[in-house]
């Protein structure tokens, strides 16, 4: 048997002590240093993981608007495996370091003009983001202090829990029917599953996106707080969480969520050609261009 054997050092500190855990198969060794922190950056993220409290914050970085591209969703996907596996880190907060937005949605640019393979690409990147956050076992928690469009909704709401900033000024929403797009199946049920049927259906239809109060009066956020506290709030809320018995809490977790998660994971490749064959129409590859068009004339 293979065995994966990292070694992280932190260099910061004289002090750092090298811990081996077997787990799964895998041989790990993590180090700690006595200020317990393990800071961390990639080109368009950076993680700051407290391990004297287990919690890891994942500021999103890539300007203008946090737009997920596929080099963006590798990203993600890759730090989002190394929390998962490190023992140390039991709870993840996501945030933006972009003024004004959480994040943009998926990168229109991955969907407009691009060959179907790269399409195939793309996607599967997608749902790769959504079966790693939405199957986490780690507590985790949407800072959204900012507008969360589309992708960026489906983000927050594959965490566990959702604080926004009450600012008139954002919104949160699938809009995607706006942008001449369908949301997909695992979408949907991740919407249903968090504001019910009805909300879904409407929203879904309408494509609306929510002001805070609006998003927090159907469930679609859990709480709003003034914008200078959205990261304390979702520190507060995580020690809470982090109290409760950790088993009982992800066996909870994987029974709400497993059928929903089960459902793509079956069909993973069915939903790839769905979308390739969606998205290439020229039908829609016009809507995207009109919306694009939109998005420029707005700022002119
Ligand atoms: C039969 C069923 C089959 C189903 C198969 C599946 C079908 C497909 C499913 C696809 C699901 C799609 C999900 C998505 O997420 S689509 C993306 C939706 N996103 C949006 O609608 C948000 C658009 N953006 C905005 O509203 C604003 O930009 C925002 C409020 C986020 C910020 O506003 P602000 O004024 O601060 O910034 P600007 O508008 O000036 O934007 C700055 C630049 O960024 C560009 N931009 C914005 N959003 C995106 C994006 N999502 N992708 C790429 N680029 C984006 C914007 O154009 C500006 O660019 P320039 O500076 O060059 O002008």
């Amino acid at each position: 048997q293979k065995l994966t054997f990292s070694l992280k050092i932190a260099i910061s500190s004289s002090l750092s002590k090298i811990h081996l855990n077997v787990s799964h198969g895998r041989l790990c060794a993590s180090s700690t240093s006595f200020s317990q922190r393990n800071n961390s950056s990639s080109a368009n993220l950076k993680v700051d993981h407290d391990q004297t409290t287990g919690v890891a914050v994942m500021h999103m970085q890539s300007p203008p608007v946090n737009s997920l591209s596929l080099d963006f969703l590798t990203e993600i996907c890759i730090t989002l495996e190394k929390l998962e596996m490190d023992k140390g880190c039991r709870g993840l907060i996501i945030t933006s370091s972009q003024p004004k937005v959480f994040s943009a949605g998926l990168d229109i640019l991955e969907m407009y003009g691009k060959s179907p393979e790269r399409c195939g690409e793309f996607w599967k990147a997608v749902q790769e983001m959504w079966l790693k956050l939405y199957g986490s076992n780690m507590v985790t928690i949407a800072a959204i202090n900012g507008s969360s469009p589309a992708g960026g909704c489906l983000m927050s709401i594959t965490c566990d829990y959702r604080i926004m900033a009450d600012n008139p000024r954002y919104s949160i929403g699938l809009n995607e029917t706006m942008l001449g797009i369908v949301a997909p199946f695992w979408f949907k049920e991740t919407m249903v599953n968090t504001v019910g049927h009805r909300n879904t259906e409407i929203s879904l239809e309408l494509g609306l996106l929510y002001k805070p109060a609006e998003a927090l009066n159907i469930g679609l956020v859990d709480q709003l707080v003034p914008e200078d506290q959205v990261l304390s709030a979702a520190t507060q809320t995580m020690t809470k969480w982090l109290a409760i018995p950790e088993h009982a809490r992800q066996i909870t977790k994987s029974m709400m969520r497993k059928s929903t998660i089960e459902k793509l994971r079956s069909n993973r490749e069915a939903d790839i050609q769905n979308f390739v064959n969606f998205i290439t129409k020229e039908s829609i590859q016009k809507s995207l261009r009109m919306y694009m068009e939109m998005l420029k004339q707005k700022k002119a």
